[in-house]
């Protein structure tokens, strides 16, 4: 049974110009799990995640941390207790980036000399280079900057992490990696984390469990994001998450995909050669004006013929320029007589499979790619094969049918 960490109980706040910022507010968190608040501005997000270290008092109704009524903590006490990481870094800019982390620590009483040692280490497992230690602050980008507010908010190692909009000052690219870290982050500590973020693709990316809230400070839904896409509660969650809520879902369908072997060019030889992962080899290209394989290279293939994608392994009509690692860079169209075009012709490939990866990755690599096709690689990055569009879409089709099946089943 999964402990509750954070309760919040009949929880309302009105502030003295008489806005009701947080509306009878039941929630209980779970230890360990990611949760978001999400919801437009001003529907009591923040406010709530302030509730849990005091930096503001419920008007009425109780917040508990581990079973006990943070009311009856004091607060500096409680806020030692918890990470805390704003939208601004918040990092003092007269103390270098070891000493802003070493704060905490110092306080609770840790030597300079261990806080900082740690503090270096932490640099590390947020994706930053040991050397900015001594930096300043404003000599960091801000996504560095974020990153050292991350890292400092480990740092007294508390069980709860708070995050106020921690990356929607950075860039959209430096905002994916700064997820994909917390992410890594969060499967190596199984922290407590409360996130708050006004982005609900951010909220369903990070998100073990998201809280939508909705105007006037009242919780509208509290689900995984899978439940989310696929039944969001009322018209303001299903409009708040927005368009392509099917597609998205789509982000948590696995499903068997067959890998078929694909004829790939290498751009530095001129060699063409055919990567056949079923075979776990690379096998020389026949010159017949084909790929030298039919479907039945496949692992499992039997397809409609129809749909994006649909056709031969030949990736009729394309060939996969690939480089020395046999990474892929891209496709050529081929013409009838088997001759790719030339370079100037690329058509830069779009997004890649990996195994494991969703059908949602899967779809898109299809959609993005000229030939219909979608690249699969291996861990390394080297060609695997290629995905059929018609079979990347049959599998959708049989995981929608499997969940009515077991929405159906008493
Ligand atoms: N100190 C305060 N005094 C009075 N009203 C406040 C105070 N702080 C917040 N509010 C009001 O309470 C409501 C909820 O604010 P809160 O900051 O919790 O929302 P939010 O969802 O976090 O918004 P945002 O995404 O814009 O940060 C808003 O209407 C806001 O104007």
């Amino acid at each position: 049974m999964t402990e509750t960490a954070i309760r919040y109980s009949g929880v309302s706040k009105v502030y003295s110009n008489g806005t009701t910022a947080v509306d009878h507010l039941d929630l209980e968190i779970p230890t360990g799990s990611l949760t978001v608040f999400v919801g437009p501005s001003g529907c009591g997000k923040t406010t709530s995640l302030r509730m849990l270290n005091r930096m503001v008092e419920p008007t009425s109704g109780t917040v508990e941390i581990n079973g006990r009524n943070v009311a009856d903590v004091p607060a500096a006490q409680l806020r030692r207790s918890m990470g805390y990481v704003m939208q601004q870094s918040g990092l003092m800019p007269h103390r270098t980036v070891e000493d802003n982390i070493a704060t905490v620590p110092r306080l609770n009483g840790v030597s300079k000399s261990t806080a900082r040692t740690n503090a270096r280490k932490l640099l590390g497992s947020v994706g930053l280079d040991e050397s900015l230690a001594t930096r300043y602050p404003a000599q960091l980008s801000g996504g560095q900057q974020q990153r050292v507010g991350v890292a400092r908010a480990l740092a007294a190692d508390p069980p709860i992490l708070l995050m106020d909009e921690p990356f929607s000052a950075v860039d959209p690219v430096v905002r994916q990696d700064l997820q994909r870290e917390l992410l890594d982050l969060q499967q190596r500590l199984h922290r407590t984390i409360v996130f708050v973020t006004h982005d609900i693709d951010e909220a369903i990316t990070l998100g073990n469990r998201v809280a939508v809230f909705a105007r006037g400070g009242k919780l509208a839904q509290y689900a995984t994001p899978e439940e989310l896409l696929r039944a969001p509660a009322n018209d303001f969650v299903a409009d708040f998450i927005g368009r392509d809520r099917g597609f998205r879902s789509l982000t948590f369908d696995r499903a068997p995909v067959a890998v078929h072997p694909v004829t790939v060019l290498n751009a530095d030889t001129g060699q063409r050669s055919l990567v056949d992962s079923a075979r776990g080899d690379t096998a020389p290209w026949q010159a017949d004006g084909t790929t030298g394989v039919t479907d039945d290279g496949a692992h499992d293939a039997t397809h409609a013929g129809a749909g994006i994608g649909a056709g031969a392994a030949s990736s009729q009509g394309w060939i996969l320029l690939v480089n020395e690692r046999n990474a892929p860079l891209g496709w050529l169209p081929v013409d009838g007589a088997g001759n790719p075009a030339p370079r100037e012709q690329l058509r830069v490939g779009g997004t890649l499979w990996r195994a494991g990866d969703s059908l949602r990755t899967a779809l898109d690599a299809a959609l993005s790619s000229p030939s219909g096709q979608a690249v699969a690689v291996h861990q390394d990055g080297s060609v695997a094969g290629v995905l059929r569009g018609d079979e990347i879409m049959r599998a959708i089709e049989e995981q929608r049918n499997e969940r009515s099946d077991r929405r159906e089943r008493p």
